[in-house]
């Protein structure tokens, strides 16, 4: 499979990371104006670096475009005359609806909206997959690039602004809950190594027990809650000043500005 990734930012970078580290890929091109994030790569076998977008097209079988909401419209323009009927053309830009897509490229093209999360770097993503009536039959084949990445799940695309909320943005709030309960652990005495080290391998653990046993959160809970103990104490303090409350709040903002960038 000849897989091309166009914009290797933040998270085009990250999926040109996964993708090299399992090696599932016969060539891989990554193109952006500035390539200094994956010149690391300059040596991997099959990775060519390059400035063109329409090299790593014409090159390609899978083209991922992975580029800011501003710029994709722009790019699809520019290689539009390039992108054929064999080729899949998956797009991980927030709020970009695959009619947009569709209208520059027709819906006779093959398109899939992906939406990973950073930890595809290190093949822990959560990746939801929607594709338009051309590309429904190549699902199977993004599962399984994706699926060697982390976890796919393909849904309706009405839900993939939601799922980009939960899971694309969501890394970074689970990473904000981190740090917090670093800070508290800081102010608790520890070192900030082990406070670090306290709070994210105790993040870990919860999300694995949860995982592996497929118990509801409350019920894990309920085991770690000792009658008239402290868990119970900072649980309730904790709700009174709102935590559940303020994660579904932000969740919702995050939602609405995901809706004002579709319409923008
Ligand atoms: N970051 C994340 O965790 C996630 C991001 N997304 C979506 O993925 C997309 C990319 O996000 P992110 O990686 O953070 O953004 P970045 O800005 O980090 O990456 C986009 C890259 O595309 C480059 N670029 C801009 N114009 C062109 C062009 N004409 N040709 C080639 N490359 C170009 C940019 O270069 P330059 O900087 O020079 O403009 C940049 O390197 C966005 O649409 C975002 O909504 C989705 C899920 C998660
Ligand atoms: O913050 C953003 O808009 C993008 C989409 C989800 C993660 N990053």
């Amino acid at each position: 499979m000849k897989i091309a990734i166009i914009g290797t930012g933040n998270l085009g970078s990250s999926i040109a990371k996964g993708l090299i580290k399992n090696k599932s890929f016969s060539a891989l091109y990554l193109s952006d104006k500035n390539t200094s994030a994956v010149n690391q790569f300059v040596d991997e076998p099959y990775v060519k670096i390059t400035n063109s977008n329409a090299t790593a097209v014409e090159n390609s079988d899978v083209v991922i475009f992975a580029l800011q909401p501003r710029h994709i419209e722009g790019v699809l323009k520019e290689v539009e005359p390039l992108i054929t009927d064999d080729h899949v053309v998956m797009s991980v830009a927030a709020g970009f609806e695959i009619s947009r897509i569709e209208g520059i490229i027709g819906s006779d093209k093959q398109i899939i909206r992906v939406m990973p999360n950073t930890a595809i770097s290190i093949g822990k993503s959560m990746t939801c997959l929607s594709a338009n009536d051309s590309g429904e039959h190549k699902l199977g084949m993004a599962k399984d690039i994706f699926n060697q990445l982390g976890t796919t799940m393909v849904i309706p695309e009405e839900q993939i602004q939601a799922a980009t909320v939960i899971c694309a943005s969501g890394i970074a709030f689970w990473m904000r809950l981190v740090r917090a309960t670093t800070q508290g652990a800081i102010q608790l005495g520890f070192e900030a190594e082990e406070a670090h080290e306290l709070a994210l391998q105790t993040c870990y653990g919860a999300a694995s027990l949860l995982k592996e046993s497929g118990r509801h959160p409350e019920a894990e809970i309920d085991r770690v809650t000792t009658p008239s103990g402290c868990t119970i104490e900072g649980l309730n303090e904790m709700e009174h000043q709102g935590l559940s409350s303020s994660l579904i709040k932000g969740i919702n903002a995050s939602f609405e500005k995901i809706n004002q960038i579709k319409n923008s």
